[in-house]
């Protein structure tokens, strides 16, 4: 089977992107892995693919891992899939709908950046009493689009992100779906820097979307963050996470702005 795909960058985290509008690639776990494999195939985090829109948005936006499964959003996806379905619509589109498994959402273009409406988060728990051996932090919890766990350290450059994020995401409280990761470090009140344990990736990716979605709300809650609060990701971007505090729900209005680009198109027989 011969596929053309795009392959994009979000802040670090990379995609192999594919236009399926006619639903004429049906691939298997195996054959996502395959693609998204650094040796064997195009290499990626994860692999996005274009679909005919189901409930009146412009697309549907399926999101595969590099282990081939799916998960429900992918922030940075989200602002590749944006940039890429807004060249589909034609030169000057600058705001796209695409339904996910986390609800339907909308991409502008704004420059060379893609500013994501995104979910409203839900099960969120500060506090918790998840506890891993060795790491001394506490761990909160919130869903931004798919799960996450927030723990707050203070030297961030010296955490060991793949023992602690791989304790988080395979603890039993988490079971059977598992997590993602976020350490975080507060750099001063509307600034944070993040590194992030990918579920699906199984390590550390350079920059995650959703997570950074995730720390910059919980900054908000433990720390009285204003919106909109800035995040370096450790692929050396800074992106913008934005909301409206609420007072009977979290939160609602949260945006995700940041760069999406594309890197190479080709095509790839498997
Ligand atoms: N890279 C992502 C998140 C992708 C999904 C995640 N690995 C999961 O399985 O939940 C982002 O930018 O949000």
């Amino acid at each position: 089977m011969q596929i053309p795909f795009q392959k994009m960058n979000g802040a670090g985290n990379d995609f192999v992107v594919i236009d399926n509008r006619d639903l004429k690639f049906q691939l298997s776990k195996e054959q996502i892995a395959l693609l998204c494999d650094r040796q064997r195939g195009v290499g990626a985090d994860g692999l996005l693919a274009v679909e005919p829109a189901e409930k009146g948005a412009d697309f549907k936006f399926r999101y595969y891992n590099a282990d081939g499964g799916e998960a429900e959003m992918c922030g940075n996806g989200a602002r590749c899939f944006g940039k890429y379905t807004a060249a589909l619509l034609g030169e000057g589109t600058s705001l796209v709908t695409f339904e996910t498994i986390a609800g339907t959402l909308s991409a502008q273009i704004i420059g060379d950046n893609v500013c994501i409406a995104m979910s409203e988060p839900f099960d969120l728990a500060l506090h918790t009493d998840i506890k891993v051996d060795g790491l001394d932090a506490e761990v909160h919890v919130i869903n931004t689009g798919v799960p996450h766990v927030v723990v707050f350290v203070d030297d961030l450059k010296n955490t060991d992100v793949l023992k602690y994020g791989a304790a988080l995401r395979y603890h039993e409280h988490f079971a059977p779906a598992g997590t993602n990761v976020n350490f975080t470090q507060v750099l001063d009140a509307q600034h944070i820097a993040i590194r992030t344990y990918e579920r699906g990736v199984e390590g550390e990716t350079l920059a995650c979307g959703t997570g950074m979605t995730a720390c910059a709300l919980i900054h908000h809650l433990l720390n009285d963050a204003a919106s909109p609060v800035s995040v370096d990701v450790e692929g050396g971007e800074t992106l913008e996470i934005g909301f409206i505090p609420e007072s009977d729900k979290p939160f609602t209005g949260v945006t995700l702005t940041g760069p999406a680009d594309f890197v190479f198109a080709g095509e790839i027989t498997i």
